[in-house]
Parts: C-alpha cells; structure tokens; sequence
C-alpha cells in the first residue's frame, strides 16, 4: 500500500513497531502504547545490506512470522493530521524502500487496557523478499550480527537496544528468540576481543 492509499479518509492512525521502531520511532507521534499483537512471532530472519549491513556481509533484523500460537510485543504510536503523511513518507523510505518492507493491518491490544483492540499498520518483510534470509541457529545469527554494520550503526546495538526495551517495558515477557541470539552475540564479542 501506498502511504496515500493507507491514510485515506484517515485523521489519524496507530503504527506497530516491534524493532528499530520501539526505540528509534524518528517520527512525530501524538502519544505510544505498548502493547502486542497476536498471532505472529518476532524472529532475526530479515537482512539488512542498507542500515546495520552491507551487500557483502548482510545484518539481520526482524520481521514478523505468521503463527497462531504467538504474540509478539512492541510498541504502537499514534499518529495524527498532518504528522500522518510526513511520518508515512518517511517511514516508506526507512521500511519499504530501504529495508524491504510491506505493509498490513493488524489487531493491536494495549498493555493493561480490557479494552477491544485497534487496527494498527506493521512494515513485515516476507519469505518472499530477496534480502529475507530465514532461520538459522541463534549462535549463527548472533555472529552475524556481532559482525555486520551499516549506513546507520552497528547490527549489534540494533540488538542490544531491542533486548534492553523488552526487559524495561515487557518484564513479563520471555522472549527466548531475542535473548539468546543477545548472548550469542555477547560471546562472539568477547571472543572477537580477545582475539586482538
Ligand atoms: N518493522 C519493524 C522493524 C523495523 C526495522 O528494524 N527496520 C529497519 C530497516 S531494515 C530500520 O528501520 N532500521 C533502522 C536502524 O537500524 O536504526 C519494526 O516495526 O520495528
């Protein structure tokens, strides 16, 4: 969808970021949520030759798979008048154009509210997209990560900044995926330290 085609008709709309996004928004917001979305899971399965890799030596960063069985966590911002174009312009270029991402709706659920859920947008990077890189073992993809640097900064605080918004703002939350590819790329660190 077209950043036009999304705000049609709209005056103000709630964005879902489960990665960069929950600590580097870097658009003008009214207010933020955290909160989940269901039926998808949070893996490193997405390269990155733009932000935090290069063509040679990809990054990775997330993406969103489907599965029924999951929630995956993050952050929802509203966005509204005339903050809605600008940010959906920017966010194009950040997601769609440089990261290879699309977007969806998707049922977003507050944190805390027993209230009904809002529709939300999400920039998720299918199987389908060439630089989609797929599973791979946490100490695979932490090596990768403890390696790999970009336009943007290193693939390894793209990493650590994640984990770090879980443990603050979903204490209640294991996410097993994250915080053991987080010690995967901690040892190779060390290792790659000790090394010199
Ligand atoms: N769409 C996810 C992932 C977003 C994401 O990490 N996108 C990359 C593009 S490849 C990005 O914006 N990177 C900026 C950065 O690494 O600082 C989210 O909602 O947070």
């Amino acid at each position: 969808m077209k950043p036009q085609d999304i705000i049609a008709g709209k005056t103000s709309l709630w964005i879902f970021g489960y990665g960069s996004l929950v600590w580097k928004p870097d658009f003008k917001y009214k207010r933020s949520k955290v909160g989940y979305i269901q039926g998808y899971k949070r893996r490193f399965w997405h390269g990155d030759n733009f932000h935090r890799g290069n063509d040679e030596l990809p990054g990775r960063v997330v993406t969103l798979i489907e599965d029924d069985d999951e929630t995956t966590w993050g952050v929802a911002f509203e966005v509204a008048g005339s903050q809605l174009e600008e940010s959906l312009k920017y966010l194009n270029v950040r997601e769609t154009v440089c990261g290879g991402y699309m977007t969806k709706m998707v049922d977003f659920f507050p944190e805390g509210e027993d209230q009904p859920p809002v529709q939300a947008l999400v920039y998720i990077a299918t199987s389908d997209n060439p630089l989609y890189l797929g599973p791979a073992t946490s100490e695979e993809i932490g090596a990768q990560i403890a390696m790999s640097r970009g336009k943007t900064g290193h693939n390894l605080e793209y990493l650590l900044r994640l984990a770090e918004f879980m443990r603050r703002s979903c204490p209640h939350v294991e996410d097993h995926h994250l915080f053991s590819i987080e010690a995967a790329a901690l040892t190779m660190v060390s290792y790659l330290l000790a090394a010199q």
